[in-house]
């Protein structure tokens, strides 16, 4: 069905609000509001999707809320299939003033083991048809830290090629089971692998079991480490607006370089994520990428 599979197991439904400015403790009036299928997994298909690239996303969803993401990934002509969970999906909200996002994220829904296990089976059936699977994001109440390190193992028994993308435990133990790719910010580095400069603590996470580790640096751009050497790349210049989905855009440039086979010529993989992501942020909600953009950004990276 899709040469790259998306998983989101806590889907969400964003509602974005742009507001002049943020300020604690005071009355917004919001002068726009935009409510999106997000999830970070949702956000890498739908840039995968814009970039012409066959995807599916897959996850949990359930409830008005999971009705109302699955029709709007329908809408957006992004293929989608999620297994059903009786609870009611999330929603997250995300307040974007003076080019910069603040985000709230509810815990999600609680979901039951056999919810779990018909995901399960879900997941292996889209994987007989994918070269590369993304596991991105938080997971919902119910669902265990090793649940991500169970999909590790699944697609890799398949031949099917890995990136992860998440935190904590579920993140220490999805990469004991050795994707090809892990992706974590600076602090999410640094609660799996311990403090020190980045490159020690991504080489820590290589020793874990991952084949590469790319780390999101904000405006810093993205360092990767692996066996071979380290990289880095950095956006040309600052571009304030909304930087919520830009690491998904980043994760959806190397799901695309995972697809090629052979070693990764990992300066042209990361100039092109930075590329993606820069694009991103210059959109007003997280998952969508302005092609032009990305094409002009690419120009100067
Ligand atoms: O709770 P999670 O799954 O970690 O994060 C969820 C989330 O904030 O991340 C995306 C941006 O990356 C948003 O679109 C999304 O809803």
């Amino acid at each position: 069905m899709g040469e790259i599979v998306t998983v989101t197991l806590n889907a969400a439904l964003d509602v974005t609000y742009e507001v002049e400015a943020l300020v604690p403790n005071a009355t917004h009036r919001v002068a726009a509001v935009h409510r999106r299928a997000g999830g970070k997994g949702v956000n890498v298909a739908r840039v995968l999707a814009t970039l012409g690239a066959e995807v599916v996303a897959t996850g949990l969803a359930g409830g008005s809320t999971g009705a109302e993401i699955t029709t709007d990934l329908a809408t957006a002509g992004v293929p989608a299939r999620f297994a059903p969970v009786a609870g009611d999906s999330r929603r997250t909200v995300t307040v974007v003033a003076d080019g910069d996002a603040t985000i709230f994220n509810e815990p999600g829904p609680a979901v039951a083991p056999g919810e779990w296990h018909e995901f399960r089976a879900l997941f292996l059936e889209l994987c007989r048809d994918a070269r590369v699977v993304v596991l991105s994001g938080s997971l919902p109440p119910g669902v265990a830290p090793g649940a991500y390190a169970e999909l590790v193992a699944d697609a890799r028994a398949l031949g099917v090629r890995v990136l992860l993308d998440a935190d904590g435990e579920a993140l220490g133990l999805g990469v004991a089971a050795g994707p090809d790719i892990v992706k974590p910010n600076a602090a999410e580095l640094e609660r799996a692998a311990g403090p020190g400069p980045a490159e020690e603590a991504a080489s820590r996470l290589l020793g874990a079991g991952a084949a590469a580790v790319v780390v999101s640096r904000g405006a810093d751009g993205l360092l990767a480490v692996t066996p071979g050497g380290s990289w880095s790349a950095r956006p040309s210049r600052r571009l304030p607006r909304n930087p919520t989905g830009s690491r998904d855009a980043a994760a959806a440039a190397l799901a695309r370089a995972l697809l090629r086979p052979g070693p990764a010529d990992w300066p042209a993989v990361l100039a092109d994520a930075v590329a993606l992501s820069a694009a991103a942020v210059l959109s007003p909600v997280a998952g969508t990428v302005d092609l032009a953009a990305y094409h002009a950004l690419s120009q100067e990276t």
